[in-house]
């Protein structure tokens, strides 16, 4: 089975990743060992993916909690909704929180584990692709705030990733492409070669091919898993792993959460951010109307909503990468290495906010 670690002393743990994990009882025992666990997912995911861990786990799965789905649950009301839940099944620091879900379900469950009696564990379970290959490795944990995204959150590292590949036949279009986005971040940020496979399998791609989306999940989580052994809170290379989110969280938050996904406003995002790296100097137009082209052809969304430049001014001053002396922008430095600016300047950054790439012809 494949499997990576996540390379972090004590804190250290492993990425399963492989189709039918969710249907391996025996697997499933070795992996969750705490004696009382307490599950979360959505309305979504449940109908699917729940019946297996309860026949698996027993009557250690002592509940489930179902959420409805979406990005507006990412806040302290659920958050709170979740505490009761563990003190209502007197969840105690020898048991864990299992996420079963996509982003929301991990960022929200990790959180809740992060707070819960001062640092519980948790398993991060995810069934889409966004989860897979990326939310649930690294342990940024967090709720929405109506002032900005992610505002509230902490680094807190699951036990384990089960990231069972079988899951994402169940997977909404819309969901699976969104996921799609994350895939190409990791090959613009990190591996060139990944970006000309990506190319190569387009048709793979948009049809949903398991071996082509499982080789997706286990080469961008090797990417991340070493990103966040380099850097584990983000002192510094880990934002690059943030390429075209600082625009995509502003779409996200001026936009309502839940209108876009998160990683349709990240293709959005990253349009944005392949053409400031253009703007810099660091990439020429054909490298960013490849990355463009590439999102085009997964059926992305590469155009951001018009939002008048205050707007965009305002939620980006809230993005948690700026600091007293400005906004830090992740930008290539060429297709497949990125680095952190801190000198973008006004100028720069309102040319940016304001182009948007060519119709297609
Ligand atoms: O793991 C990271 O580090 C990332 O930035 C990955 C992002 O794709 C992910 O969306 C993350 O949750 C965003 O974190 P935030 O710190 O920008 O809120």
């Amino acid at each position: 089975m494949p499997r990576l670690i996540v390379e972090l002393a004590d804190r250290s743990y492993p990425i399963h990743a492989d189709r039918g994990l969710l249907n391996d009882s025996d697997f499933l025992h070795q992996t969750l060992q705490q004696p009382r666990l307490l599950l979360v997912t959505d309305e979504n995911v449940a109908p699917h993916w729940l019946a297996p861990l309860q026949r698996a786990l027993g009557e250690r799965l002592v509940h489930a909690v179902v959420l409805p789905a979406g990005e507006a649950q990412k806040n302290l009301v659920t958050l709170e909704r979740l505490f009761d839940e563990l003190a209502r099944h007197r969840i105690g620091r020898d048991g864990a929180l299992l996420a079963l879900g996509g982003g929301v379900v991990g960022d929200l469950t990790g959180f809740a584990a992060a707070c819960w009696q001062r640092g519980t564990a948790f398993h991060q379970i995810p069934t889409t692709l966004l989860a897979q290959v990326d939310a649930s490795v690294g342990g940024k944990t967090a709720v929405n705030h109506p002032s900005g995204k992610n505002l509230i959150g902490a680094f807190h590292q699951p036990r384990s990733v089960i990231a069972d590949t079988a899951t994402l036949s169940t997977l909404p279009d819309r969901e699976f492409r969104a996921g799609l986005a994350e895939v190409i971040k990791h090959a613009l940020i990190a591996d060139l070669e990944l970006l000309v496979w990506l190319e190569s399998r387009v048709r793979e791609l948009n049809d949903r091919d398991p071996e082509t989306v499982a080789e997706c999940v286990i080469r961008c989580c090797r990417i991340k898993a070493a990103v966040v052994a380099e850097d584990e809170t983000e002192q510094g290379r880990r934002a690059i792993l943030n390429f075209g989110h600082t625009f995509a969280h502003v779409i996200e938050g001026a936009c309502g959460y839940g209108e876009w996904l998160h990683g349709e406003a990240v293709a959005a995002g990253m349009a944005l951010a392949l053409e400031l790296s253009r703007r810099l100097g660091n990439i020429n137009e054909e490298g960013r109307d490849r990355g463009i082209a590439l999102m085009r052809d997964l059926q992305l969304p590469v155009n951001a909503p018009a939002l008048d430049h205050q707007t965009w001014l305002d939620w980006m001053a809230r993005d948690k990468k700026a600091t007293a002396s400005g906004l830090r922008l992740i930008v290539l430095d060429r297709l497949g290495h990125a680095s952190v600016r801190g000198d973008v300047s006004e100028a720069d950054l309102l040319a940016t906010i304001a182009w948007r790439p060519a119709a297609e012809d």
